[in-house]
């Protein structure tokens, strides 16, 4: 097999796009005509990896039970070329064939290593199979394939792959609901996986590893539409799809193994980017002529007599995030706590490159008739209405619109205006917008419904969670059409889930906006979208330094050449609990280390 010589930057860049199935269609095609042994290729790297997969949960391949789910597509080809170099290292096999047919030369190869076919579909026409037989023996095969199945050591998901459309059905659903059902897993415990780790087993229930992707899942919009099979591995090929950065079906990935087929990815557009190679050029470091206020300065109508310490978080977030200084406005008990938190903040009104507004302010629903923060931040606001005055509007600060603050929002706004909810109060936001949503919508199409605000209101949107997405516009095209792009930031540990993380984040947000030049991003939407995924990204490494972990949201896929032999995948430390203060501190050094991996 051909060695291939990869740059670091296209590594970076295969680790951290998403390219959509169409367009990895497009990119395959080149190979195969030049003959390139794609699926022995994708076969071969699967079975080193269920291998090594064994052998971490102490099974060695020879003492192995294996079970492979085989799709009639080309997905079950790659999965029936790895089982038989499985049965071939001495595993016993079982092929459960879930469609009407196989790949026939990769099913030959498994029977002649020994694997043994188990058909469900009676109407099938598998050579060397035995068909025709009648529902009562269909329902008895279901049955003990399901046996088979939970009692085996491995089970290879090779269902479907990118050729998967809509949710999963007929046969494949059939079993995928069984063995979800037997095995006991749930997308709970599923969770776990997106820290990088493999759990050693899940209560006895076999090990799993996904060829290409998850059965199940939207392959291009990272949503669950039905039953999956939730991975402990997933080995995907060429180009990472959507589904496996994109939440939720990111979360039933588990641990990616990306195997690079040298896909020429240069100026192919990505379906969804993970912000990580970009966040150093958010960061302005000091230059030898800058006084305070060129560093930038940041405005917080943050807190309120009910949470004061909102307002304490996020302004001294913003003064570790890199600005020359930070201007708190508030009741006077409020402020008051801050400055004496913080003695470098100003309780004063003046002029500021940024604003941060609602972190700690009551919605609507809570506030009190003449709340002071609320008219404040509704007077604020109004200065961005796109409908009432566009210069104004266009003029404006870049401003981060939290919590308390997005029912104020107005109905169209420039893209500097950065709105980041979380998945209750995006639906909230929605149900303004006339649309009927709820946070369980939310969860389940996060990028649709942020999409949809971003579409709406015009604003560029951080929707929070395990992943973070920012909708913002994309980089500019030729023609004046707006795109937009999904971007993702997964740097966040789930220690980061704790009261008043999400204040840190607004105050991180208003530095990264206000030390970007004067004026530059009024009219460069791209670039408010990259600057709030970038404080997003630090918000997680510092959850990661404060906590101790490296375990985290998402992170970028294992690279591997065909060509290499396996790799060691290093399972991070489980970290420790922390307070958003811990958040707050650790920020200067998360600084530091994004600057770092930028090198
Ligand atoms: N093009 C190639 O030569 C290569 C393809 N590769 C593999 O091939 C896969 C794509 O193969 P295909 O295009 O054959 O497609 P798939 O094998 O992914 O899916 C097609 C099969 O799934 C069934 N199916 C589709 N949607 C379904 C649903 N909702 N419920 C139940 N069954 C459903 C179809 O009836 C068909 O049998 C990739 O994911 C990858 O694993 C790799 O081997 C690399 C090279
Ligand atoms: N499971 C998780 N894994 C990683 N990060 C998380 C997880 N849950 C929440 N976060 C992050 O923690 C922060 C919580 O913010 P938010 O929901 O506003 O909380 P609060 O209002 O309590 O401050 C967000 O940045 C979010 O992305
Ligand atoms: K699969």
């Amino acid at each position: 097999m051909r060695m291939i010589q990869r740059s670091e930057k296209r590594a970076q860049d295969l680790r951290n796009r998403a390219f959509s199935a169409e367009t990895v269609r497009g990119m395959e095609h080149p190979l195969l005509e030049r003959g390139v042994p794609l699926m022995r290729m994708a076969a071969q790297t699967t079975a080193q990896e269920a291998i090594r997969l064994l052998e971490k949960n102490g099974i060695h391949v020879n003492e192995a039970n294996v079970v492979l789910l085989a799709g009639a597509g080309n997905n079950g080809g790659d999965g029936l070329y790895a089982a038989a170099a499985l049965a071939g290292r001495g595993a016993t096999l079982t092929v459960i064939a879930v469609g009407k047919s196989l790949h026939s030369s990769a099913l030959l190869a498994c029977m002649q290593a020994g694997g043994k076919v188990l058909v469900l579909d009676p109407e099938s026409r598998i050579p060397g199979t035995s068909n025709g037989f009648g529902l009562g023996e269909a329902g008895e095969r279901l049955e003990a394939a399901l046996d088979i199945a939970i009692e085996s050591d491995l089970v290879i998901d090779a269902m479907t792959g990118i050729g998967a459309r809509g949710p999963l059905r007929g046969l494949p659903a059939t079993l995928a609901q069984g063995f979800m059902k037997r095995a006991g897993r749930t997308d709970q415990e599923n969770d776990d996986h997106t820290n990088g780790t493999v759990p050693t087993g899940h209560s006895g229930a076999p090990l799993v590893l996904a060829v290409d992707t998850p059965s199940g899942v939207g392959v291009d919009d990272g949503t669950l539409p039905g039953i999956h099979v939730p991975a402990d591995v997933t080995m995907t090929f060429g180009a990472l799809k959507p589904c496996a950065m994109l939440p939720p079906a990111s979360y039933a990935c588990g641990k990616v193994i990306l195997v690079d087929f040298g896909f020429d990815i240069d100026g192919v557009t990505p379906a969804c980017e993970s912000i990580g190679p970009h966040v150093s050029s958010a960061i302005r470091l000091p230059r030898a002529k800058d006084a305070k206020y060129s560093r930038g300065v940041v405005g917080l109508i943050t807190g309120s007599a009910r949470f004061p310490g909102a307002a304490v978080l996020s302004s001294k977030a913003a003064a570790r995030a890199n600005v020359g200084m930070i201007r708190y406005l508030g009741p006077a008990a409020v402020a008051g706590s801050v400055v004496s938190a913080l003695p470098e903040a100003v309780a004063a009104k003046g002029h500021v490159q940024a604003w941060v507004v609602g972190s700690g302010v009551p919605d609507a629903q809570h506030a009190q008739a003449a709340d002071e923060q609320r008219t404040a931040i509704r007077s604020l606001l109004g200065n961005y209405d796109l409908g009432r005055d566009a210069d104004r509007a266009m003029n404006m600060p870049p401003i981060c619109v939290d919590a308390g603050a997005l029912d104020l929002l107005p109905r169209h706004v420039p893209g500097h205006v950065v709105l980041t909810p979380h998945a209750g109060e995006l639906a909230s936001l929605l149900r303004r917008l006339d649309e009927d949503t709820t946070r369980e919508t939310v969860e389940d199409s996060p990028i649709d419904c942020a999409a949809r605000v971003h579409d709406l209101t015009g604003a560029t949107v951080l929707l929070k969670g395990a992943v973070t997405a920012v909708l913002g516009a994309a980089p500019r095209q030729t023609g004046d059409d707006h795109t937009t792009t999904v971007r993702i930031c997964g740097s966040g540990p789930a220690w980061l889930a704790t009261a008043g993380s999400g204040d840190v984040l607004a105050g991180i947000m208003g530095a990264l906006l206000a030390q970007q030049d004067e004026g530059s991003l009024q009219h460069d939407p791209e670039k408010v979208a990259l600057t709030a995924a970038s404080a997003a990204y630090i918000h997680g490494l510092a959850g990661q330094i404060a906590s101790g972990t490296t375990a985290c949201g998402w992170q970028p896929p294992f690279l591997m050449d065909p060509a290499e032999s396996i790799l060691t995948l290093d399972d991070p430390h489980a970290g420790h609990p922390i307070i958003a203060s811990d958040i707050v501190e650790a920020i200067p050094e998360a600084f530091e280390r994004a600057m770092e991996q930028a090198r």
